[in-house]
């Protein structure tokens, strides 16, 4: 059995997290719920930022919002020094719900609408990632029409294909992401946006891909952006004070995970950089990064309340929670493993292979095939873990299932900062038939 940051077994034999007994939080919130070990995305935090700071680097460790944005985590993310990434409007507005500290705050994105720019440049952000040449050109009217200059980086697809899941590859030719290092594009963007006085060009941007094991792709990343700045020093005498590298950095779901801890991640990046740089007597770039799943994936567990069986003789044998792919949709999307335990008896006999079935309508709705767990009877509590990151962020309201909570715990105290959705919410924006009511 392994557990992650603070999560373990107590004197009851329950499962407890951040101190706190998690069948007491079944009794006061119900299930499902999300429960996050504060503790440990403030260790995590801490991983990354200190590595920076302690070989003198001068960096930005910006919180990928896209793995689990809401205020309370933004504020979590705000009091440990991190910056922010956000993808959309909904995440920047979030972003300035939190009263989140603007100039911290970058936006990607590959298809930003004017309003979700306007929306940043009304609240100053700090930097804007420049993923097209349509954005390119749509931002600089804005600017123009503002008579106002933004920040930005431009994103490059480098041409790397990182080790993951296909869907979550992202630094290949073959993406829709950013503009193309090697085929001219992003040379072309450079030039472009230098020649823009709306633009101040702080530098590139890439990431390669998610849940990334390695340091090999990131570092022939780093390699092949910084064999073309040293062209386009020479060119343009441009030479960009931010290197963007981006997140990916990948988390421990199962015994088949194998990750590295968070400076482990860094440091040889950096170094890296550093040795190519020197090597050209160019400046050291500040490098920003963007974890998402590194920061909250491991510290989110998911109690579920056991309900329903069923027995396939000789073949397998069922058993059905109160959630599913309405709230973690990866195992569905991804083929994504997890493990699990019976948080209200994690130390019982392990005797039965189960099958987790979520509660949808959709044969695909399983959270986990061939778990091994004690005879398992409804009621029991299973704990799921390693759901923060992309969890909450990607739950659905599929066959009208409300999102459930999410709690925060830490030091033996707990604190709701989700509420869980309630059927009116469900329906609160839906019309009557004839309803004749106009936007
Ligand atoms: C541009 C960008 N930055 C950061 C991230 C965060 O990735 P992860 O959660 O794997 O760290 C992503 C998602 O893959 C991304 O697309
Ligand atoms: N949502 C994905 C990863 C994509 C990350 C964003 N580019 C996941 O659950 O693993």
């Amino acid at each position: 059995m392994y557990f992650h940051g603070t999560s373990k077994i107590n004197e009851n034999n329950h499962l407890e997290i951040g101190g706190v007994d998690t069948v007491e939080l079944v009794k006061k919130y119900g299930t499902p719920i999300y429960v996050y070990d504060v503790a440990l995305i403030r260790d995590r935090a801490r991983g990354f930022k200190q590595t920076f700071d302690k070989l003198g680097i001068k960096s930005q460790v910006a919180y990928a919002s896209k793995a689990f944005s809401s205020i309370a985590m933004l504020n979590l993310a705000q009091e440990e020094g991190l910056s922010l990434d956000v993808v959309s409007g909904g995440e920047l507005y979030t972003a300035i719900a939190a009263k989140f500290p603007a100039d911290r705050i970058h936006f990607h994105g590959n298809n930003k609408s004017k309003e979700e720019l306007e929306l940043a440049l009304d609240y100053n952000i700090g930097c804007i990632v420049v993923d097209n040449f349509y954005e390119l050109e749509l931002l600089e009217q804005l600017t123009l029409e503002r008579n106002t200059q933004i920040a930005i980086l431009l994103r490059v697809t480098p041409g790397i294909e990182a080790h993951t899941h296909d869907y979550i590859l992202t630094g290949q030719e073959d993406s829709k992401f950013g503009f193309d290092l090697q085929n001219g594009q992003a040379e072309e963007a450079l030039r472009k946006s230098l020649e823009s006085k709306h633009f101040k060009v702080l530098g590139l941007h890439c990431h390669i891909g998610s849940q990334i094991f390695e340091t090999t792709g990131f570092i022939l990343a780093a390699n092949k952006i910084i064999e073309k700045l040293v062209e386009w020093n020479e060119k343009y005498s441009y030479f960009p004070s931010v290197l963007n590298l981006g997140g990916g950095f990948g988390i421990r779901y199962t015994s088949e995970d194998a990750p590295l801890t968070p400076d482990n991640y860094v440091k040889e990046i950096i170094i890296e950089v550093q040795k190519q740089t020197n090597s050209h007597q160019l400046p050291m770039p500040e490098i920003w990064i963007e974890p998402g799943r590194s920061l909250v994936g491991e510290a989110g567990t998911t109690l579920y309340t056991v309900g329903s069986n069923k027995d396939v003789p000789n073949v397998r044998k069922y058993i059905a929670v109160d959630g599913g792919m309405s709230d973690n949709i990866r195992p569905a999307l991804y083929e994504a493993k997890y493990e699990a335990v019976l948080a209200n008896r994690p130390l019982a006999k392990v005797e039965e292979t189960y099958s987790i079935a979520g509660k949808c309508c959709e044969s695909g709705d399983m959270l986990i095939w061939d778990l091994p767990l004690p005879n398992t009877v409804c009621n029991d509590i299973l704990a799921v873990f390693c759901t923060g990151a992309y969890g909450y962020s990607m739950a659905n309201n599929y066959n009208r299932i409300p999102r459930p909570p999410v709690v925060f715990v830490e030091n033996g105290e707990d604190q709701l900062v989700v509420k869980r959705e309630t059927y009116e919410d469900i329906i609160k924006l839906d019309l009557p038939l004839h309803s004749k009511i106009n936007l």
